[in-house]
């Protein structure tokens, strides 16, 4: 049984409600299985299967039909510390029906929240004794600063053992991101050249044309920082960077993961650091007239070891951006003139949007008679890969949950490590975000932070 909380928000309309119905349709859900919606609102169970429906339809994958819910949603009211509100009830009547019919259900509470309602809920669940054999996932960000980090974990702790716990991160789960540990462990092209010897800089790009007026509460109070680049950012960064883990299981995989989070150097929030906000952005319904809150980050990011030293991690993202795009770069150190000519570049690209795609660029030789230079990219589409069908990165991770797997979460060592050296972009040198134009890559000064070709996704490519 999935309770899920926050159940008419942004995030389970168009991710984790699809999730669950290509779960359902692949046949990776237990022959008995409910959705218990949850919020502060009213509702009737036929107002949220119309939701669900109308999510999938817009959100969902083509051929996964809205019937896939028939018979397995309902809607309850939440509770709060003090009053069960109708979800007591009706978790107690949904564990019987499931036990009814056969079945002891795994139960699944996930938050869809934001982070202030983390530890309400939380709270909640211990109110109302509903904690015994539970799994709860907790939405990014965990905490929206170190303290509050810490003030969180402690009560999770008090009400919940860690193996109960489940913090997401989807980036994690993206095929693509998955993809990473392959690619550069499976070939000396790739792991020859992962280290600060062969590459000149990193970026892991995220810009996004989506805007925020759907959810401008949420948005407000959070900002692009905290919402992208101390979660999917770190994370991402953290799977290039690290050293192969000996084995592809759980503790290995968070172990090396998290390791090289704790390697990262505190932001610069001064020399390092450009926030944005786009022009327009006080104006919608929900956002304060004096709002200084980022809708766009850019940092740079050092890794201090051995592999990385040197070599500037590039991350930006923002809302309202040119395009959308969800890139990891691996620029080459590349000799500047080859047979008298200028050299192109050369890159190693990864695309972690949709199903995901490898690129290689370098210089080629241009076809004709003479000797002339040019650049290729050579590609290579996921989804073409002969023997697998491409799993959503929510599908994926919400299986993980169902089967215990937690290979792909985070745990509070790695997160105290991103609250870390993300702390400084918190404090009073935090730059005031610098306006930037609907539909542009974001605030001039950005261009500041790369090396002298500039960001590779941009006005040219
Ligand atoms: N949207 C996205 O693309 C993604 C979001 N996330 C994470 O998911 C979480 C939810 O984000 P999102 O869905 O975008 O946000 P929304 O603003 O859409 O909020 C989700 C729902 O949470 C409920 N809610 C709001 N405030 C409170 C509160 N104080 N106490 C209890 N419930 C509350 C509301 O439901 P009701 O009014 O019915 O109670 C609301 O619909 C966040 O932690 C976010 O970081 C993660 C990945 C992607
Ligand atoms: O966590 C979040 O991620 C989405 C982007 O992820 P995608 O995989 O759905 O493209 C972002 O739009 C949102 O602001 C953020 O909360």
């Amino acid at each position: 049984m999935l309770v899920l909380h926050g159940a008419r928000g942004d995030l389970a309309r168009r991710l984790v409600l699809p999730a669950v119905a290509e779960l359902a349709a692949a046949g990776l859900l237990p022959d008995r299985w409910t959705v218990l919606g949850t919020g502060r609102r009213d509702a009737s169970d036929d107002d949220f299967a119309e939701l669900a429906r109308d999510a999938l339809s817009e959100f969902g994958p083509e051929d996964v039909d809205g019937g896939v819910f028939d018979g397995h949603l309902h809607y309850a009211r939440s509770f709060t510390e003090d009053d069960p509100g109708e979800l007591v009830d009706a978790i107690a009547r949904e564990t019987e029906a499931l036990r009814d019919g056969g079945t002891e259900p795994t139960v699944v509470h996930y938050l869809a929240v934001p982070p202030s309602a983390f530890g309400p809920t939380t709270r909640g669940l211990r109110a109302h004794g509903l904690t015994d054999g539970i799994r709860v996932v907790y939405e990014k960000p965990y905490g929206t600063s170190s303290e509050s980090f810490e003030e969180l974990d402690a009560l999770v702790h008090e009400v919940l053992d860690e193996d109960q716990v489940f913090r997401i991160d989807h980036f994690l789960g993206k095929e693509a991101t998955q993809n990473l540990h392959v690619l550069r462990s499976g070939n000396e092209l790739f792991s020859g050249v992962w280290n600060a010897r062969h590459v000149a800089e990193v970026q892991i790009d995220l810009p996004e044309t989506l805007d925020v007026a759907d959810r401008a509460d949420f948005y407000d109070a959070t900002g692009a920082a905290l919402d992208m680049l101390v979660t999917h950012l770190f994370q991402v960064a953290a799977e290039v960077a690290m050293e192969p883990p000996a084995r592809f299981d759980a503790a290995h995989l968070a172990e090396a993961r998290e390791r090289m989070i704790g390697c990262f150097r505190p932001l610069d929030p001064v020399e390092d650091v450009v926030l944005g906000q786009f022009e327009g952005y006080r104006g919608i319904d929900g956002v304060a007239d004096d709002s200084s809150t980022d809708t766009f980050v850019a940092a740079r990011l050092w890794v201090d070891n051995d592999r990385w030293r040197g070599v500037p991690f590039l991350l930006r993202t923002g809302k309202r951006m040119a395009r959308s795009a969800q890139q990891v770069t691996l620029v080459l150190r590349t000799p500047e003139q080859l047979f008298g000519e200028p050299n192109g570049p050369g890159r190693i690209a990864l695309s972690l949007a949709g199903d995901g795609a490898i690129e290689v660029t370098t210089t080629v030789k241009r076809p004709g008679p003479d000797l002339r230079l040019g650049t290729g990219t050579a590609s290579l589409a996921l989804e073409d890969v002969d023997g697998g069908r491409p799993v959503s990165a929510y599908g994926s991770l919400l299986h993980d949950v169902l089967v215990g797997d937690r290979s792909l979460f985070t745990t509070p060592e790695g997160l105290r490590a991103a609250w870390r050296a993300f702390a400084p972009l918190q404090g009073p040198d935090r730059p005031a975000p610098e306006p930037y134009r609907p539909g542009s890559w974001g605030p001039a000064a950005a261009d500041r932070l790369t090396g002298p070709d500039g960001w590779v996704l941009g006005d040219q490519d």
